[in-house]
C-alpha cells in the first residue's frame, strides 16, 4: 500500500478550470473521501491519480515515486467507476477472476478460487457466480465491478461513487464492508461521493473541493466541528447547518455577515420565541421546522416531543459559527 501526494495539480478542459493548484496528501492506509457538489473536481482528481488523464501542472507521487509518464497499470492503482464496466459475455466468476488471471501475476488457481469466493461473499453475490454478467440487475453488476477491484491488492484503490446505484440497505451493508476491508487490509483508498453518511462513516480524512480548489482537509470530525467556511460547514451534517443574518440573535462579532447554527448550537426552551411550522418524524431523528423572525430553521428535537405546528418554542444560540461576507469563518 502507499501514500499518494498531489503537488500543485491544475487541470483545465478548454476554459473550464477543473482543478486549481490542488495539494493534498493521502496518507498510507487512509480512507480519504472527496466531497463537493457536481463539477467541484472530484472525478478529475481521481483521473489525475489513475493516469487516465494528465495534469497541466503539478505532479502526483505514489509511494514516493513520481508518476509522470506512467500508465495506470504501472501506477498499480485500481479504479471503480460509478457505472459498472464488466465483460458482458463472461460469467460473474470469470469477471471476478479476470484481474487475477493476468500473466504477470501468475496467481495459482486455488488462490484465485479462494479470493473470488471471499469477495463474492462480502458483496453478497455468491449465488450469482455462474450467471452471465448480462443476467444481473444494475445493483448486482455494480457489486461485481467493485468485486473486480477488491480481488486485487493494488497500491491504491480509486472509487468514484461506487455505491450510488445500490438500494439503501445494500449501500449501508457495503459501507460497513468497504470500511472493514480497508481497515483490515491497510489499503489506501481515495473515494468520491455526494453522500455525507458515507463520508462520516468511512473516511479517515475528508477533502472538501470547491470549484477545483481544495478548501479543507481533515478528519470528518474536524470538518464537521471546525469548518473553515460556510461552504465546508454545509458539506456535512443532517439537517444541514442553518445560515441566518449574523445579527439575528444579537451579539455577533463586528465582521460577521452570517451566523451558522447546527442543531447542537440551538438551545430550546430559552431565549426568544420561534414558531413551529412542522414536526418531522424520520424514525432515527425528529426534526423541528421553525420560523424565527421570518427565517426558516431546521433543528432536531426529542423523539417524544409533544410539539405541533403553530406552537411557540423559545430558542437561543449556543457557541454558533460566524462567517464573514466571503463565507470565511470568523468565529
Ligand atoms: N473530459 C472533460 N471534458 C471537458 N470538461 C470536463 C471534462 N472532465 C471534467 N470536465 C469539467 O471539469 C469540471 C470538474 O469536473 P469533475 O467531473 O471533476 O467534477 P465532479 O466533482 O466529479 O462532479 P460530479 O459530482 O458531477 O461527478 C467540470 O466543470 C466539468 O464540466
Amino acid at each position: 500500500m502507499a501514500e499518494v501526494v498531489l503537488n500543485g495539480i491544475s487541470k483545465s478542459y478548454g476554459d473550464d478550470v477543473a482543478l486549481d493548484n490542488v495539494t493534498m496528501t493521502v496518507p498510507d492506509g487512509s480512507f480519504v473521501v472527496l466531497l463537493g457538489p457536481t463539477g467541484a473536481g472530484k472525478t478529475t482528481t481521481l483521473r489525475m491519480v489513475s493516469g487516465l488523464d494528465k495534469p497541466d501542472a503539478g505532479n502526483v507521487m505514489i509511494g514516493g515515486r513520481d508518476t509522470a509518464g506512467l500508465t495506470p497499470a504501472q501506477r498499480d492503482v485500481t479504479m471503480v467507476f460509478q457505472q459498472y464496466s464488466l465483460y458482458p459475455h463472461l460469467t460473474v466468476r470469470q469477471n471476478l477472476e479476470f484481474p487475477l488471471k493476468s500473466p504477470i501475476l501468475q496467481t495459482p488457481q486455488a488462490e484465485i478460487n479462494r479470493k473470488v469466493g471471499e469477495v463474492a461473499e462480502v458483496l453478497q453475490i455468491s449465488h450469482k457466480l455462474d450467471n452471465k454478467a448480462t443476467a444481473l440487475s444494475g445493483g448486482e453488476m455494480q457489486r461485481v465491478s467493485i468485486g473486480r477491484a477488491l480481488v486485487r491488492q493494488p497500491s491504491v484503490y480509486l472509487m468514484d461513487e461506487p455505491l450510488s446505484s445500490l438500494d439503501a440497505k445494500l449501500r449501508s451493508d457495503l459501507r460497513v464492508e468497504l470500511k472493514n476491508i480497508q481497515a483490515n487490509s491497510g489499503a489506501t483508498l481515495l473515494y468520491v461521493t455526494h453522500d455525507q453518511i458515507e463520508a462520516m462513516t468511512m473516511a479517515t480524512h475528508v477533502g472538501v473541493l470547491d470549484n477545483g480548489k481544495l478548501v479543507q482537509f481533515g478528519t470528518p470530525r474536524e470538518i464537521y466541528e471546525d469548518p473553515v467556511s460556510v461552504y465546508a460547514a454545509s458539506r456535512l451534517g443532517q439537517p444541514r447547518i442553518n445560515v441566518l443574518p449574523a445579527g439575528v440573535f444579537g451579539g455577533a462579532p463586528y465582521n460577521a455577515q452570517s451566523i451558522g447554527l447546527r442543531p447542537e448550537h440551538i438551545i430550546q426552551g430559552e431565549g426568544e420565541d420561534s414558531m413551529v411550522t412542522r414536526v418531522e418524524r424520520l424514525g432515527d431523528q425528529t426534526r423541528l421546522h421553525l420560523v424565527f423572525k421570518d427565517h426558516d430553521i431546521i433543528t432536531v428535537t426529542d423523539a417524544h416531543t409533544n410539539l405541533n405546528g403553530g406552537d411557540i418554542v423559545k430558542i437561543r444560540p449556543n457557541n454558533p459559527y460566524y462567517f464573514d461576507a466571503t463565507g470565511a469563518r470568523v468565529a
